[in-house]
């Protein structure tokens, strides 16, 4: 086994560790390797780490059979698992998975299931600050709110009992690749250009060195900062929503009702979010800032106004002081050009 010494990486990561409280001492933790360099960084601090923190560590690989060396690339994350003595799962996919994001879904399904089964109470990423100025660059340019730009967070429930873990969102690629040269780690170089990874392809390779060459060598520490910063605030912001959500409407009522008069007293930007909030608990598909929109002009519209359907076909139409969602064949009124 190549051991690190102790790094200056060692000491951050130790430090996050305790002060965001990731991966408590004694617990049981998946660590999701890819083979690339920023999962095997990773995976070698916390095993550097592991006395100090008596942690339980398996580490999982997803071999998606999209790549010709995709069955060498599992082998190898497999045989570096059985030289440092970790436990090693490897999950691979019945059919070619082509899609970026049909990978990806089935990835953090098949992970989710067997930290589950297997009582791990995290499953660790290698993501990365780089990834997350990534992130919040494509998200930017895709029109996102705050809440996209928050773009990754430390951690988030991932299924009941099994949090989604990613310690190393301060440490910049630079660095991972820097310490997996240092610590003699051989990196698995991801051959794949599509999709998802194609348009990050392109902000790392084009963007991020245009920003930080013509703006601010430190770009993708600022970004990250902006990332933290909106973390904080939609957090507390979707905590009052929720809160004023609760207060404008009764979880049991049918149809789903909304008190207008209430929301009129409320600001546009928790209006908007109690509005997403309201809609994510009633249509199959995630709302969109189009339909979101569509339910805040009900709240000062004449009565009678309703929207066109959502998916799923309801409506929501103003009822005096309610807005209330219902089929469409049950409300007549007219649209009002709100729809
Ligand atoms: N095939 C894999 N098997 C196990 N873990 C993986 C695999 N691919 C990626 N990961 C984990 O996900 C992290 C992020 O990888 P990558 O940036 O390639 O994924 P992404 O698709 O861009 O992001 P996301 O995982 O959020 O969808 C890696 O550091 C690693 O921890």
């Amino acid at each position: 086994m190549n051991t690190a010494g102790w790094t200056p990486l060692h000491a951050q990561l130790h430090r996050t560790l305790r002060q965001r409280q990731l991966l408590p001492k004694g617990s049981r933790s998946l660590v999701a390797v890819s083979g690339g360099q920023d999962s095997l960084c990773l995976v070698q601090l916390l095993l550097n780490l592991q006395p100090k923190w008596q942690w339980q560590l398996a580490i999982v690989h997803c071999n998606h059979q999209w790549r010709q060396d995709a069955t060498a690339n599992a082998d190898y994350v497999e045989q570096l698992a059985k030289d440092w003595g970790v436990p090693c799962f490897i999950a691979t996919s019945e059919e070619k998975l082509t899609s970026e994001a049909a990978a990806r879904q089935w990835r953090y399904q098949v992970m989710a299931e067997f930290a589950c089964q297997s009582g791990y109470s995290s499953l660790v990423t290698g993501h990365t600050a780089s990834d997350r100025a990534e992130t919040l660059l494509y998200n930017l340019v895709r029109g996102s709110g705050a809440d996209g730009l928050q773009a990754l967070t430390w951690q988030r429930p991932l299924v009941p009992g099994v949090m989604l873990v990613r310690p190393l969102l301060e440490v910049t690629r630079a660095e991972t690749g820097m310490f997996c040269e240092t610590a003699q780690l051989q990196v698995w170089e991801d051959s794949t250009n599509q999709d998802w990874h194609y348009a990050r392809n392109r902000i790392r390779q084009e963007l991020i060195p245009y920003l930080q060459t013509h703006f601010n060598p430190q770009v993708e520490q600022t970004l990250n900062q902006t990332a933290e910063l909106l973390r904080a605030e939609v957090e507390y912001l979707e905590a009052v929503a929720i809160e004023l959500l609760h207060q404008c409407s009764v979880e049991t009522d049918f149809p789903p009702r909304l008190d207008r008069s209430f929301l009129k007293t409320v600001p546009l930007a928790l209006q908007r979010r109690v509005m997403r909030q309201f809609l994510v608990r009633i249509l199959p598909i995630a709302p969109t800032f189009d339909q979101i929109e569509k339910l805040v002009g009900l709240i000062a519209a004449p009565n009678r106004s309703q929207t066109d359907p959502f998916p799923g076909g309801m409506i929501a139409q103003v009822d005096d002081r309610w807005i209330v969602m219902g089929e469409m064949n049950r409300t007549e009124g007219r649209s009002d050009g709100i729809g």
